[in-house]
């Protein structure tokens, strides 16, 4: 069986690789994404200026996920970009996130980045923070459409949007729409963690993470119905772009279920907190006995096929 996939005129020897915010911080976690079984990495999402983050605990695993309210903690844009300058290609892609507080803040960075000519394939977090008061850009559709004609004029390679999960068909249909008129968006990867949620403790009848009163993203097997719908949703609404997966991975039957769904590569963030970077050989083999006991040779062979009734 054979695990190797073409994306954007770049070749993976395999589909996966780390969820941004996953294992990417610093120099010490990139170099252990770049050792290991991954097909590709992504930096940390950066901003223009470095970032201590939020209060810890700030990060907690729980029975069937993880929850989190990082803060966006990075060593700012001038590392990441000086990283992703530094990489051997030949060995595997990288990717660099980015997630600017500020229309402004995002203008500039991918400025110095187009400048800066690496071949580093640009992942935008729409999940970034908008004005205060206001919802998340993603979820604000007049500031997400003028995000991205911004970022268009400025930027001049083909670059993703990371998109926090939709849970209503309007606006699967709305956030579509709008990324349809943006040709130089190549890819969409879904879904970033579900926003918001509370983990409890019944013990000390307390919450688990410190910051924004216990409220934080949730990652894990709790998101997995909802990426493979954010995937698919988009894979069927937008033709002429890839879809990167993420979401809910543990295991080689997940990633297979993201692919079946329209995913292109597939992000791991939870488990491969929980695990380490090992954990890409564990999934790269049970994908690949999987698709041994299906018949299937390569990931074209069942990508994007999944089946209705
Ligand atoms: C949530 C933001 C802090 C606005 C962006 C960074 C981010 C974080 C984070 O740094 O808290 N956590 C996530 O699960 N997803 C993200 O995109």
């Amino acid at each position: 069986t054979d695990l190797s996939t073409r994306f954007l005129d770049c070749a993976f020897a395999n589909p996966l690789m780390n969820a941004s915010g996953v294992w990417c911080y610093d120099q010490t976690e990139l170099d252990a994404l770049n050792l290991s079984a991954a097909g590709a990495y992504v930096t940390k999402s950066c901003t223009l200026e470095p970032r201590a983050g939020n209060p810890e605990p700030r990060y907690k695993a729980t029975p069937l996920g993880s929850i989190n309210s990082m803060g966006l903690p990075n060593l700012g844009y001038r590392f990441y970009l000086d990283y992703v300058a530094k990489h051997d290609y030949a060995r595997k892609p990288l990717f660099m996130s980015v997630a600017g507080l500020s229309l402004e803040d995002n203008l500039a960075m991918v400025r110095e980045i187009k400048a800066a000519n690496v071949p580093a394939i640009m992942e935008l977090n729409l999940s970034c923070p908008n004005v205060p008061g206001k919802p998340q850009i993603a979820y604000d559709f007049d500031a997400m459409d003028a995000m991205l004609a911004a970022v268009c004029r400025e930027y001049d390679k083909p670059f993703g949007v990371k998109m926090p999960p939709y849970f209503d068909i309007a606006h699967f249909d709305a956030a579509a729409e709008i990324l349809n008129r943006y040709p130089q968006v190549a890819f969409v990867t879904c879904i970033n963690s579900i926003g918001n949620a509370l983990a409890i403790d019944t013990e000390t009848e307390t919450v688990l993470i410190k910051p924004k009163d216990g409220f934080g993203g949730i990652g894990g097997d709790y998101v997995l119905p909802t990426a493979l719908a954010n995937v698919n949703a988009f894979f069927r609404r937008c033709p002429d772009k890839k879809v990167i997966g993420c979401g809910g991975v543990k295991t080689g039957e997940q990633v297979f279920q993201h692919l079946l769904a329209g995913a292109s590569l597939v992000q791991v963030g939870t488990a491969l907190q929980e695990e380490g970077p090992a954990i890409f050989a564990r999934l790269a083999d049970e994908l690949a006995a999987l698709m041994a006991k299906k018949g299937y040779k390569t990931l074209g062979d069942f990508q994007g096929k999944l089946k209705t009734l």
